[in-house]
């Protein structure tokens, strides 16, 4: 028989080769119900009882351009550190999927930053980029989401644009429209994929961190729109 804790780094282990061979396949990853079930329970609880203070509202740009635009996007937001068991157990697991990646894709991913997102009903992001090419430190985008018995009619679909590269004529975007049920994973190039949430029609919660390059920068940086 496997103990627990071996069961557990076979699970990760499988998952994580999974989204190293979609990034390395496609760029992107999208694994419903994949997080593991006592990690995503422990960040749901955590996330259901942090006091509203919490959060506050999102921004878009960075530093002196750095503001607060409720035509982009309107969640509220929590960064994510070390001080409490969950925080503790998402940057462990984090921590162990960048490893994994740079192990695998050796993409030198070197710092990771994250935050707790809230969308009540009605908030949106609208579509945007995490990262411009040559501007960001961002390589991989990761958002997992925390939401139990999630179904079509609740909305807040991520909508991923996975074909803005091409050019043709008549060729439309092709998107791909994410679900965000409860431990569902998804990992993309985050200067390759425009994105977007659509509004919600109940209280949404996820993660969403990226993975960096090293250039010095240490303070939070949010996502930029698209231009
Ligand atoms: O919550 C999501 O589905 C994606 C959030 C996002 O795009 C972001 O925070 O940059
Ligand atoms: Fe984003």
């Amino acid at each position: 028989m496997i103990a627990p804790s071996a069961a557990h780094a076979d699970d990760c282990n499988a998952l994580f080769t999974s989204i190293a061979d979609g990034i390395a396949t496609n760029g992107f990853s999208i694994i419903p119900a994949a997080l593991p079930a006592d990690l995503s329970q422990l960040l749901a609880t955590h996330i259901a009882t942090m006091p509203t203070s919490h959060f506050k509202r999102a921004g878009i740009g960075r530093g002196a351009e750095h503001s607060i635009n409720d035509v982009v996007r309107t969640d509220t937001i929590s960064w994510i550190n070390r001080d409490d068991a969950a925080g503790k157990a998402w940057l462990d697991w984090t921590q162990s999927l960048q490893l994994f990646l740079n192990r695998t894709l050796f993409l030198g991913l070197f710092s990771f930053e994250s935050h707790f997102a809230h969308y009540a009903k009605g908030d949106f992001y609208k579509k945007h980029k995490d990262a411009f090419v040559g501007e960001g430190n961002r390589i991989l985008s990761v958002v997992v989401y925390l939401n139990q018995y999630w179904s079509k009619d609740d909305g807040g679909e991520l909508v991923l644009y996975v074909n803005q590269q091409s050019t043709s004529a008549g060729k439309d975007d092709h998107v791909i429209s994410v679900t965000p049920g409860f431990g569902t994973v998804v990992v993309f190039l985050s200067e390759q994929f425009p994105h977007e949430v659509l509004a919600a029609r109940r209280d949404r919660f996820s993660i969403a961190g990226w993975f960096r390059l090293s250039d010095g920068v240490s303070s939070n940086i949010e996502p930029l729109i698209e231009r």
